[in-house]
């Protein structure tokens, strides 16, 4: 597990990150999220210690890298895989030779290199490419050379930097089912570093967004989604536009408190209260196999004051759309 305490970082006057915490389980895939130079890459070179931290500690598996000699750090380091969003694969190397690298650097013995990288191209689904030349193969698929080079040393956590940036779709897909099964099988804790949040509602557990080098919200992808007055979760699944309400009537953002929602919500919603309540837009999904749901509706203004403890019985939480959306831009602008 990565366990991060205090950690600051500065170069020379500019502080990039301020006294932050953060851990990731093992089994767990952490997203960060933030805007261009909000410190994400800077957290993950300190992760490393390819980045000395100004303070703080960093602890990979109970041991803290910022107290070790060079000689114990570059052992430790081994245990720390990293994916960035350039492949790094060597142009003149095969897909085998570029995952046998780090095998050869540490004097591994050939035979037993040979069965080390079978079985690694065959856990990210390359077995049949071993002699495939970069250029031969896809975004994705060198993405996954990547990544099996990464797990080359048996690490107990891995580092993703953007290594789904600029992957088409089906790609993308692949390389996020991979990274789950990595943290099923290996129990691999992850550090997700991403600014795509479709990419961190598909894959992650848990999600931070830094802000100013500090965690402005964190929490489980699930929770903030289900949470309507959560910034993270709106930036996370940004409300749609919708349909503007009747005359007369409010518009309020309502969300799953969780997956014990009844289907039907919407007509008993409008039974409880009275009165006809419309559906100005919706999204209902399953993430991380949780039912997850967000809606806007109209609410004529009459049952507003009744409206909470409706919702409440129906076990959903609501909150005025127009604040829900001026917080999520707040944190946009200023993440
Ligand atoms: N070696 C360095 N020397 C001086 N400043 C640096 C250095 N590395 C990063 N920075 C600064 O630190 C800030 C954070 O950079 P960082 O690359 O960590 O951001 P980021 O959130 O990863 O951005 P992006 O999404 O664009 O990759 C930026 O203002 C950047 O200019």
């Amino acid at each position: 597990m990565i366990l991060i305490e205090g950690l600051s970082k500065s170069y020379g006057t500019k502080n990039v990150l301020d006294r932050l915490d953060l851990s990731v389980d093992a089994g767990e895939i952490r997203a960060i999220v933030g805007p261009s130079g909000a410190g994400k890459s800077t957290l993950a070179q300190c992760v490393t210690l390819l980045e000395r931290p100004t303070s703080g500690s960093v602890f990979v598996n109970g041991v803290d890298l910022t107290a070790l000699g060079a000689a114990h750090l570059r052992e430790a380091r081994r245990r720390i895989g990293t994916i960035f969003q350039r492949d790094g694969l060597f142009a003149r190397r095969t897909a085998a030779a570029n995952v046998a690298l780090p095998l050869e650097y540490l004097g591994v013995t050939r035979p037993e290199i040979r069965t080390r990288v079978g079985e690694l191209l065959e856990r990210v689904g390359l077995g049949d490419r071993a002699g495939a030349f970069p250029h031969e193969l896809s975004g994705g698929q060198r993405q996954r050379v990547g990544i099996a080079r990464a797990l080359a040393l048996r690490p107990s956590v891995l580092l993703s930097d953007e290594a789904t940036s600029g992957l088409d779709p089906d790609s993308t897909a692949s390389i996020l089912a991979l990274l789950r099964e990595l943290r099923d099988d290996l129990g691999l804790s992850i550090l997700f570093i991403t600014h795509e949040m479709d990419a961190v509602v598909e894959v992650a557990d848990s999600v931070a967004a830094l802000h100013d080098g500090r965690i402005a919200e964190s929490g489980t992808v699930v929770e903030l989604l289900r949470d309507p007055s959560s910034p993270l979760g709106s930036l996370l699944r940004p409300t749609r536009p919708y349909l503007s309400p009747r005359a007369g009537d409010e518009a309020w953002q309502v969300s799953y408190r969780s997956g014990a929602v009844e289907p039907d919500w919407l007509l008993r919603l409008g039974t409880r209260l009275g009165e006809p309540i419309s559906l100005l837009g919706a999204a209902v999904e399953t993430v991380g196999g949780e039912p997850v749901g967000r809606a806007v509706i109209g609410i004529p203004a009459p049952a507003v004051e009744d409206l909470r403890a409706a919702l409440d019985e129906l076990g959903l939480d609501g909150a005025p759309a127009s604040a829900v959306l001026r917080d999520a831009i707040v944190l946009e602008k200023v993440a």
